[in-house]
């Protein structure tokens, strides 16, 4: 069969990406890195805090779906507004061909915010998540469409062993049946099919009791309305991972912080 998705297509990619990043940087390099042995944050105390709204605020320069988002955007000037808008956490994207991002991007989010940095990407490899700690991220992500149940397993326990915080992604109920295991703080609806970029806000109402208590509870995706936040928060969910609505304007933190007014 010749059809590749886009998925399948960004996992061959990132294979060699990180083949290219083990040649560049030893693992002894990563593990003597300056953030290295720094604690990491709570994710979620952050999203329970009362002085913090619960939004994963994303920084994101382009998409597959979307193609370029912002070309411009500084990542530690939107990333300390998006925390001085109460976010309880941010998320940086550091695949480079498909997202634009860069491994810097953690480094400079870091240094200048003290509130947990969720490292966005496509996780395929434990070099990875020593690449995250190294840069100074506190949580993971884990996407069960890319993943087996027993890689999501042992990533999130080689993660939570350096006090990493883990998000699992799920799409449907299968993938968050079969993925569900202990090494695991969050549970993460993505309301957007990354096979094929179709975006729905149902999928998030139809899985959230589906999802174990003892987990947080994230909706992810196409969230553009404040309204929403509310009904996703009564509906049951502690966290909203919110990157497109504020990284399309010319101003990101000016965005998050006119939302933030209504939620
Ligand atoms: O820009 P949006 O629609 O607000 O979505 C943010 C975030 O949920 C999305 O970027 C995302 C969710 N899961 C991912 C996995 C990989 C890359 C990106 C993502």
């Amino acid at each position: 069969m010749n059809y590749m998705n886009i998925l399948d297509k960004i996992v061959l990619r990132k294979k060699e990406e990180v083949a290219d990043a083990k040649q560049l940087v030893s693992i002894a390099d990563l593990e003597n890195s300056v953030n290295f042995n720094r604690k990491p944050y709570s994710f979620k105390d952050f999203l329970l805090a009362d002085d913090r709204n619960g939004i994963i605020a994303e920084f994101k320069r382009r998409s597959p779906s979307k193609g370029l988002i912002n070309g411009i955007a500084d990542v530690a000037e939107v990333t300390q507004a998006y925390n001085n808008a109460g976010a309880s956490a941010l998320s940086v994207l550091t695949d480079v061909d498909f997202f634009g991002g860069k491994t810097d991007d953690i480094l400079a989010a870091r240094a200048v915010n003290s509130i947990p940095v969720l490292r966005k990407d496509f996780m395929i490899d434990e070099y990875q998540i020593l690449e995250a700690k190294a840069w100074g991220a506190d949580i993971i992500l884990l996407i069960a469409a890319i993943l087996t149940p027993k890689q999501i397993n042992d990533f999130g326990k080689f993660a939570k062993d350096l006090g990493l915080n883990v998000l699992l992604e799920v799409h449907n109920l299968e993938e968050l049946e079969r993925s569900i295991c202990p090494n695991l703080d969050a549970i993460g609806v993505n309301n957007r099919n990354l096979a094929d970029f179709t975006v729905d806000i149902q999928t998030s109402f139809d899985l959230v009791n589906k999802i174990p208590n003892e987990f947080m509870k994230i909706s992810e995706s196409a969230i553009s309305n404040p309204e929403t936040i509310k009904q996703l928060k009564s509906a049951g969910f502690n966290g909203f991972l919110i990157g497109e609505n504020f990284m399309k304007t010319e101003n990101p933190g000016e965005a998050i912080k006119a939302f933030t007014k209504s939620i």
